[in-house]
């Protein structure tokens, strides 16, 4: 008989913390064991590998931007773009596909892939997401957003092996399937709001209930606890802040690869804390034009494919155009 993955329920009371030192292990053994450990829908990570400093540097140059008068801020309008990218507008998103609500109560600037060293952008193939970044005329802004943007980017190339391990797979699985990284990079800002309890009507949300898109999110929030994830049994658990960790969420990408032997992580946040709130998510996918087509040992005649087989940028866009379809359309 042919060998089939179980699915994973997610039933945790608090999200476990995973050291993630022995990621790039030479011994094969730990780097199993660490697999294992990262099957949950949600981790908080440690030992990342991260400067510190990194982080304060891309936050200190976007604070200025958020500060700017909105029309400023509208130049970078999101709806410009054919991809996606530069600022969404407070209200401007409306992340919960079921949500009834005005919109989210937070305002990003989002970019993508982009190289550090290079004077222009050279455009690369992304298919259905294909396009450039857009840059505000803010000193350092770019430079260290994007500094931030690529040990991410490595950090996250360190998973995928992980990720393969863990669903009995070569660890170079995802080798040739994430050859040019297609990682959305998003700044986020929840400015402080009336300590309300989200209404009936969804108003007082940070950022509706959803999945986020790719295969996983490594999300850096500071100490402004709003973050919520859904275990399996449908229960809200706090994602505490805790310093020098990094929250990893499983996303649809994974959940299509698997049919749903690792489950999309459901969150949500809510600022209710009468303080600014700042966070950055990396949400990291295969390449643009790979089909997320699933893998054989996690289909069985218990567990039919769910899924229809697109690419990765079909998907990305799909979700992208839904959850900014409220505030307007993109070319
Ligand atoms: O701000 C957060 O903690 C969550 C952000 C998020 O879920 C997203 O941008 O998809
Ligand atoms: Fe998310």
């Amino acid at each position: 008989m042919l060998f089939t993955m179980q699915r994973t329920e997610s039933t945790f009371d608090e999200i476990p913390v995973i050291d993630l030192s022995n990621a790039s292990s030479p011994d094969p053994a730990q780097r199993l064991a660490l697999a294992e450990k990262i099957r949950d829908a949600c981790v908080n990570v440690t030992n990342h590998g991260i400067p510190e400093r990194y982080v304060i540097d891309a936050l200190e140059a976007v604070k200025p931007f958020f500060a700017l008068p909105t029309p400023s801020k509208m130049e970078f309008d999101i709806h410009k773009s054919t991809n996606f990218k530069g600022y969404t507008k407070i209200l401007g998103e409306k992340t919960d596909p079921n949500g009834k609500g005005p919109g989210d109560l937070h305002e990003g600037f989002d970019i993508g892939w982009e190289q550090l060293d290079q004077q222009s952008f050279s455009s690369r193939d992304d298919g259905e997401m294909s396009g450039s970044n857009v840059w505000p005329d803010l000193p350092g802004f770019k430079e260290a957003v994007l500094t931030y943007y690529h040990a991410v980017v490595q950090l996250g190339l360190k998973l995928f092996p992980l990720f393969a391990l863990a669903l009995d797979l070569p660890e170079n699985f995802f080798e040739d399937k994430t050859t040019k990284p297609a990682a959305i990079m998003r700044l986020l800002h929840y400015p402080p709001q009336p300590p309300v309890i989200v209404d009936d009507d969804g108003s007082g949300i940070g950022i509706g209930a959803h999945t986020d898109y790719e295969c996983f999110t490594i999300l850096w929030q500071d100490n402004v606890s709003a973050l919520q994830v859904q275990t399996t049994e449908g229960k809200w658990i706090d994602a505490v802040p805790i310093p020098g960790t990094f929250v990893l969420n499983i996303g649809d990408q994974l959940a299509r690869w698997t049919n749903d032997v690792f489950k999309s992580t459901v969150h949500r946040a809510i600022n209710k804390s009468g303080l600014e709130r700042y966070s950055i998510p990396l949400f990291y996918g295969v390449d643009y034009d790979v089909p997320l087509t699933p893998i054989a040992s996690c289909i069985s005649s218990d567990m039919p494919a769910k899924y229809e087989v697109i690419t990765a940028g079909e998907y990305v866009r799909h979700r992208l155009q839904e959850t900014y379809a409220h505030s307007g359309t993109n070319p």
